[in-house]
């Protein structure tokens, strides 16, 4: 590439920057002026907006057939209202063949420019000319910048990809469903990247989408901060993100459950038992009930308390709302009753003492005590039928509902419920604290007794790892996003949860039918061909349909594994970390290894991902990455849990150059194949 383009690049590239500047300029003035606090937010949203694209503003150059040249970046800029764009947002549809027009299939594209920035200085320009026999200019490396990318060190922070997105992953992004979309895919295949920079391409071709909100669900905080910066990155802030039971901030997590009954929970037929022993609370009652009110003794036959069940469940609402439905009906009952009593004392009007009724032939003192505790006044002096009107009826039968006496009665009938109460008298359950698999039973419980719908929902909802989502999960997730708008990714090779699935039908199916629809994706950009041949054994053995994918590119360094005495397993680990000088290195250990390994690399248990040594459970690795890996006891990952094996396939594919495993006894099967390190040679690069 001649100097002399460069410049001419540089020389457009900082006019975009010019505008940029003035945009930022604008728009902090707007804010500083703005009259409301919606208006200010507006404002605010927008400098944030511009202040995210500073970093590679301008990436690409389309030069088409037709002579036209289009200039693509993180965000649109005009030279002038009205006037030709200045530079095209990646998401616009004529930006679309950047990241797909091939030699082959060029797309009226005549020439492919990528434009490497630093800071706002241009650096480098790699061109691809898209002619028919697929010849490229001279000096120029078609796939220079995926490389730099998927080659350059960790930070423990992901970075977008907008630059360098793949022709697969932008089919995916700018997928037309309205429903559902699974993305399956192999480890390192960009489906976390993907989602996200799918969730930006929604927004801004769908701008109701702003209003109704997008949710991203990850597995872990430490997942979601890992995350946190791309889609601010791609000039999105308004995303919400959070975990499972992050849905339930309320829930307070204080219990890990033991495999089998994280297994059990999951399960969707806890709904229905959730549903039946929420149902046995309401005891129909085989002999008349006695309610007392006001110092008189009512009777309730069974059938009328039948009646006023039925007609309360028949409403269909949650079991407290549903409650107060027969309480009314029952406090009707009643009223009427005493009124009919009372009227029929005063009707007789012989002057006998009837029904408990005063010698002159009207109201006893209970019945006034009644009618007094309702607010009725009783005028002596009024006739009889007269005595009693609409809003006395009314009164009266608000104070029999009032009534301490007539609610315990009532309770023992139709008891109120809280959830959590009603979880934890679920066969099995504990009431000391929670954990992170009664969430969606909570939240079950939640809808069926206090209220239907009292929770954010959001118009799309994007589901990473979303192997890991039990069933009672799935239908916690559904009700947050009532128009079924999602991105679901995942792996279902990677499953480590047993309450997780290893098939997307069998969790799709009950909430959407067969409103879904799958694409895959099929190239690594992350684990080197030599660290994926070495998985190609553990994922025969446990998923023998599934393609192993293929990676971009090869290191030259194959993965090993060393063994030690068990006595030696945590100061061999401690001597590899020490002796590891090469990028970020992630040690991946079954939990029980966690503490001592922590104190013996003087880390915190929960991990850390800014640090340059990063320890924790294939569970925590769950869709992170690291420069290098090192892999402690194995067997021990492989052991942990029905899914052990899938846990260290997730813990072998976590590496962007080098994988090492320590393993105390003979290796496991999986990995004899591996190359053994001399324990004297022993380093983790
Ligand atoms: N087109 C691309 N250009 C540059 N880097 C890419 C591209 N696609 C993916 N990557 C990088 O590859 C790595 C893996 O991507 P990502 O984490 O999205 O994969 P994944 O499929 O979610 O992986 P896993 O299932 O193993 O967690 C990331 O560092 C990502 O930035």
């Amino acid at each position: 590439m001649t100097g002399g383009e460069i410049d001419l690049e540089q020389e457009y590239v900082a006019a975009l920057y010019a505008r940029l500047d003035a945009l930022r300029e604008e728009a902090a003035e707007r804010l500083t002026a703005a009259g409301s606090r919606e208006a200010a937010a507006v404002w605010r949203a927008e400098v944030a907006r511009l202040d995210a694209v500073e970093q590679g503003l301008c990436f690409g150059r389309l030069d088409m057939h037709d002579g036209k040249r289009v200039y693509i970046g993180r965000l649109g800029l005009f030279r002038d209202e009205g006037g030709e764009p200045w530079l095209v947002d990646w998401r616009v549809p004529v930006a679309r063949a950047f990241y797909t027009a091939t030699a082959i299939a060029p797309d009226g594209v005549r020439r492919r420019r990528r434009i490497t920035t630093r800071g706002r200085t241009v650096v480098a320009l790699n061109d691809e000319l898209l002619t028919p026999d697929g010849a490229v200019d001279e000096g120029l490396v078609g796939e220079a910048s995926l490389l730099a990318a998927v080659t350059a060190e960790r930070t423990g922070r992901m970075r977008d990809i907008v630059t360098t997105l793949q022709a697969e992953q932008d089919r995916i992004i700018r997928h037309e469903t309205d429903g559902v979309l699974v993305v399956q895919g192999g480890p390192g295949t960009g489906k976390t990247a993907v989602a996200l920079h799918r969730v930006a391409y929604l927004l801004y071709t769908r701008p109701r989408l702003r209003t109704r909100g997008v949710l991203v669900v990850g597995p872990s905080r430490v997942f979601l901060d890992y995350i946190g910066q791309v889609l601010p990155g791609l000039g999105e802030n308004s995303v919400v993100t959070t975990t499972i039971a992050g849905l339930r901030p309320d829930v307070e997590i204080s219990r890990v459950d033991p495999p089998g009954t994280v297994e059990r929970k999951g399960e969707a037929v806890m709904a229905r038992r959730l549903a039946t022993a929420i149902r046995s609370r309401i005891r129909a009652p085989e002999h008349a009930v006695e309610v007392e009110f006001e110092q008189q003794v009512l009777r309730l036959d069974p059938r009328e308390c039948g009646r006023a069940m039925h007609q309360a469940e028949h409403t269909g609402l949650p079991h407290n709302q549903a409650r107060l439905v027969f309480q009314r009906e029952i406090a009707e009952v009643l009223a009427r009753r005493l009124i009919e009593d009372m009227e029929a004392i005063v009707l007789t009007d012989t002057g006998e003492a009837l029904d408990g009724g005063s010698p002159d032939g009207r109201l006893s003192e209970a019945d006034l005590r009644a009618l007094a505790a309702a607010g009725v006044v009783i005028d002596h002096d009024t006739g009889p039928k007269t005595m009693l009107d609409e809003l006395d009826r009314i009164a009266l039968r608000n104070s029999i509902l009032a009534d301490t006496g007539v609610q315990a009665a009532l309770d023992v009938l139709w008891p109120p419920l809280t959830p959590e109460r009603a979880v934890a008298d679920l066969p099995g359950e504990r009431a000391d604290g929670w954990s992170t698999a009664d969430v969606p039973l909570l939240d079950e419980a939640t809808i069926l007794i206090d209220q239907a719908g009292g929770h954010a929902t959001f118009g799309h909802v994007v589901v990473d790892e979303a192997q890991e989502l039990s069933e009672m999960d799935w239908r916690m997730l559904m009700r947050r996003c009532p128009t079924r708008s999602m991105t679901i990714v995942g792996d279902l090779a990677q499953t480590g949860s047993p309450a997780g699935t290893s098939s997307w039908d069998r969790v799709l199916r009950p909430q959407v039918r067969d409103r879904w629809r799958l694409a895959r994706l099929t190239v690594n950009y992350r684990t080197p061909a030599e660290i994926m041949a070495a998985t190609a054994d553990l994922l025969a053995a446990h998923h023998p349909g599934t393609p192993p994918v293929r990676s971009v590119r090869s290191t030259g360094v194959p993965p090993w594994r060393l063994g030690t005495a068990r006595a030696d397993l945590i100061s061999t680990i401690a001597d590899l970390a020490a002796a590891h000088t090469e990028g970020q290195l992630g040690i991946i250990a079954p939990s029980a290894l966690i503490e001592p390994l922590a104190a013996a690399l003087s880390l915190e248990t929960a991990p850390d991902l800014t640090g340059k040594v990063v320890l924790l459970t294939p569970e925590q690795a769950k869709g992170l990455e690291f420069d290098s890996v090192l892999i402690a006891d194995p067997a021990a990952i492989l052991g942990a849990s029905p899914r052990g094996h899938n846990d260290l396939y997730v813990a072998m594919t976590r590496a962007t150059q080098r994988l090492g495993v320590v393993h105390p006894g003979p290796p496991p099967a999986e990995l004899s194949a591996l190359r053994e390190l001399e324990a004297k040679r022993c380093r983790a690069s």
